[in-house]
């Protein structure tokens, strides 16, 4: 394997890893802290509640042993007093020894000083007892033949004997009756007893029961119960294996012990139990607990844990639940952002403080071709090698001082060639810290060859757009001035490039209002072009050129061609609008030149037929739009013909030119004469103030052609005949004022020649304004 696939791959497992640690991290965490508090749930539930019986019961175990110890030393305490008093009897004389001074006075001190001790007597072998001393002479007690006293009487029985609590006298406090055999009979008496106060011992007990529900119980091994604190009415006396349920130890059952007991015979309650044998004595010392009391308080702290562990579970698992969906958006985010940094033209890359590439898209490794193994510096191969570290160490220099970079470098790619990249990079802050930097790549050789491309195509229009004669504009949507060439500059008498920035009225003045219309159509996506005079642009606005029938083509009038067209972006759209102007003087005076000839008659320059026909055709629209009355009139020479004949054709000519002349002269200048052909010639009137006035001209006509002509040396006469007819412009169309004149010069030379005859219309048609 090669090993930057080798690398790679360990990189990509290391990823792997991180992303497994970043995903189930908290998770992991959570469980953990699950883990851990459901274990100790289960100690405080199992162990805790075990160990608190443990704890118990060593407690129950020591008490045990304390009491057993109290009680095994009274209960010495008393035998040595009966041991005591069996001692002195032996040294007494054996006659009524119940009422021995001597004896009785010790009875009374022991009575009196011995803890415990309540009384002492004497007992006979049938079992009856008199105090010491007797007052009565008479038996104290009565037991019986089959007391416990029986048993110090048989072979090889205990030399002490302890009674089941008895009663001395009725309502007086129980006792506990503690025998020995006198070690010498005296008179009818063969033993000793001495009775221990209950309450006395129970006293002993009382300070060590600490808390409620706690008991001492004190139980002859044969089962009898003998003492009990708290007392339980009607218990003591009686044997354990009489009470439901009741059951003692066996006799070989260790001296000391400890057990749980499910239902106590004594009080019916479970308890817990420790207990203590007396050493010397047949009486074992139980100390118990109320199982129930113990664990109330623990129920009660484990009710607490569980609430506490279930609510803790509940919050962990919908911690869980809402890491699960703030992961699973997290993960689609950074999919997203994976999948169109990915999508991104450009080279995105991340790098550390130290300089080092940490993180980049597919593009930037494409572009840069570097593997992901190589990611920190690979990008330094694509530079020549003796210049690598000093990059490097600059650049480690650059991402220490947070500095932006915008940079443009030139790289050497695998196969040799070179590209052009745009690098452009900016820190990155939290709270104000530089963390990290983040950056783009773009392989600008393609850009930067059609950039230089535009700039020399550029380079080449601006250069032709100044040394070409027409002028140009260009604006923008304002109408704010982007360009204009030197011819405009010159025109305009503007300083070079003074114009950036400026409104195209300002720099139009008052030819502005003949070009805003132009500008305004481009706007609107339609080009168009129009000539005008010069001096017309100045006027208010801008108007077709006029048709001038004296003018000449000649003269100080300059034409102007503008044309103007909208400004397109790259889109498409429409940004503004440029006009180029030309000056078409030259071209439209050879127009009006050319026009002018086909239009004229070259012997007498007047309009010839077809140019007659023309204007005539434009006057009469003019006319009709101005409501105005219009007249034709049509004119004949009277004997010209012999003119010809008689001096020929160059006189007849001249004759012509003479007429020509003097038709002009008797006309206003805005007239229109024509010679139609021959020695025909028609004249059209617009703006006729009234019907007559027509006659007025024909008439006037008629005379000034009557005057004699001279040509050369002749003195020529003729004359001539005018048909006229006077219409309303808005009534009538040419053909009809032809057929209307021509028929009155027919009239007219028909009437004898030298006259006029004309038709003039009626008043003015209605709805026509006077
Ligand atoms: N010199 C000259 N003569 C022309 C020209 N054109 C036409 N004519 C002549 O003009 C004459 C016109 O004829 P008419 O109108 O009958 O002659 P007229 O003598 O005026 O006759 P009335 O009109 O009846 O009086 C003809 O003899 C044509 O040859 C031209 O260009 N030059």
């Amino acid at each position: 394997m090669p090993s930057s696939l080798f690398s790679q791959s360990i990189a990509a497992r290391l990823d792997m890893k991180r992303v497994r640690v970043l995903v189930l991290g908290p998770f992991l965490a959570l469980g953990l802290v699950l883990i851990v508090l459901w274990a100790l749930v289960g100690w405080f539930a199992l162990v805790y509640p075990r160990s608190l019986v443990q704890d118990l019961q060593d407690d129950l175990e020591s008490v045990a042993q304390n009491a057993a110890l109290e009680t095994e030393v009274l209960l010495r305490e008393t035998e040595g007093n009966l041991r005591t008093i069996d001692l002195l009897m032996l040294t007494r004389k054996p006659e009524a020894q119940d009422r021995d001074a001597t004896v009785s006075l010790l009875a009374d001190t022991m009575r009196d000083s011995a803890r415990g001790m309540t009384d002492v007597m004497l007992a006979n072998t049938d079992g009856r007892l008199w105090r010491i001393p007797s007052v009565t002479g008479e038996p104290y007690l009565t037991l019986g033949p089959d007391s416990f006293l029986t048993a110090l009487r048989r072979p090889g029985g205990p030399g002490i004997v302890i009674g089941a609590p008895l009663r001395l006298r009725e309502g007086a406090h129980l006792v506990l009756p503690m025998a020995t055999r006198l070690s010498a009979r005296a008179g009818e008496f063969d033993t000793v007893v001495a009775f221990l106060d209950l309450d006395g011992l129970l006293k002993l007990y009382r300070p060590r029961i600490m808390r409620t529900g706690m008991a001492i119980f004190l139980e002859r091994k044969d089962g009898v119960a003998m003492a009990r604190w708290p007392e339980i009415a009607g218990l003591l006396g009686r044997n354990l294996k009489d009470l439901r349920g009741g059951r003692v130890l066996p006799p070989d059952a260790p001296a000391s012990g400890r057990f749980l007991v499910a239902e106590s015979p004594v009080d019916g309650l479970d308890r817990i139990v420790a207990y203590r044998s007396l050493q010397d004595y047949p009486l074992r010392l139980f100390v118990s607990f109320e199982r129930d009391r113990i664990l109330a308080g623990y129920l009660k702290q484990r009710r607490v844990v569980l609430g506490f562990s279930m609510l803790v579970s509940a919050i962990a698992i919908g911690l869980m639940a809402w890491f699960t969906r703030v992961q699973a958006r997290a993960r689609l985010r950074e999919a997203e952002r994976q999948a169109t940094s990915d999508a991104s033209p450009m080279g995105l890359f991340r790098c550390d403080l130290s300089g080092r590439t940490v993180d980049a898209n597919e593009t930037y490794l494409r572009l840069l071709e570097v593997d992901r193994a190589s990611l920190a510096w690979g990008w330094l191969e694509r530079l020549p090698e003796a210049e690598r570290e000093t990059v490097r160490a600059q650049w480690a220099a650059l991402a220490a001082t947070g500095e932006s970079v915008d940079r443009v470098r030139r790289l050497t790619r695998r196969d040799g060639g070179e590209m052009l990249v745009a690098l452009r990079m900016r820190p990155m802050r939290i709270d104000g810290h530089i963390v990290a930097h983040a950056g783009t790549v773009a392989d600008i050789s393609a850009e930067l060859a059609v950039e230089r491309e535009r700039e020399r195509s550029q380079a080449v229009m601006s250069a032709l757009a100044q040394s070409v004669a027409v002028m140009m504009l260009a604006v923008d949507s304002d109408e704010r001035v982007l360009f204009c060439n030197k011819a405009f500059e010159q025109r305009f008498d503007i300083a070079h490039r003074s114009w950036v920035g400026r409104g195209a009225q300002e720099l139009l003045g008052d030819r502005y209002a003949a070009v805003r219309p132009l500008i305004l159509r481009a706007f609107a996506g339609e080009a168009s072009v129009i000539e005008m005079r010069e001096d017309d642009m100045r006027d208010e606005a801008s108007r077709p050129m006029p048709l001038d029938v004296n003018a000449d083509g000649r003269g100080d009038a300059r034409y102007i061609e503008l044309s103007y067209a909208p400004l397109l972006s790259d889109a498409g759209t429409i940004i503004g609008a440029y006009g180029v102007a030309r000056d078409v003087t030259e071209v439209k005076q050879e127009q009006m030149r050319l026009l002018k000839a086909s239009n004229t008659d070259p012997l007498t320059e007047l309009l010839n037929r077809a140019g007659f026909s023309a204007y005539v055709d434009a006057a009469l629209r003019r006319a009709s739009d101005r409501g105005e009355l219009v007249a034709l009139l049509y004119m004949d020479l009277d004997r010209f013909k012999p003119v010809n004949d008689e001096y020929g054709h160059p006189v007849g000519d001249a004759l012509l030119k003479a007429v020509a002349g003097r038709l002009r002269h008797a006309l206003r200048p805005q007239d229109l004469v024509a010679r139609l052909g021959g020695d025909e010639f028609a004249v059209f009137l617009h703006h006729v103030a009234k019907p007559e006035d027509a006659r007025v001209v024909a008439d006037k006509l008629v005379h000034a052609l009557a005057m004699p002509f001279r040509i050369g040396a002749l003195e020529l006469r003729i004359g001539a005949s005018v048909g006229f007819c006077v219409q309303w412009a808005r009534e009538v169309r040419i053909d009809a004022l032809v057929m209307q004149a021509d028929e009155q010069l027919y009239r007219a030379k028909r009437a004898g020649r030298g006259q006029a005859s004309g038709s003039l219309c009626a008043g003015r048609p209605q709805g026509q304004p006077g």
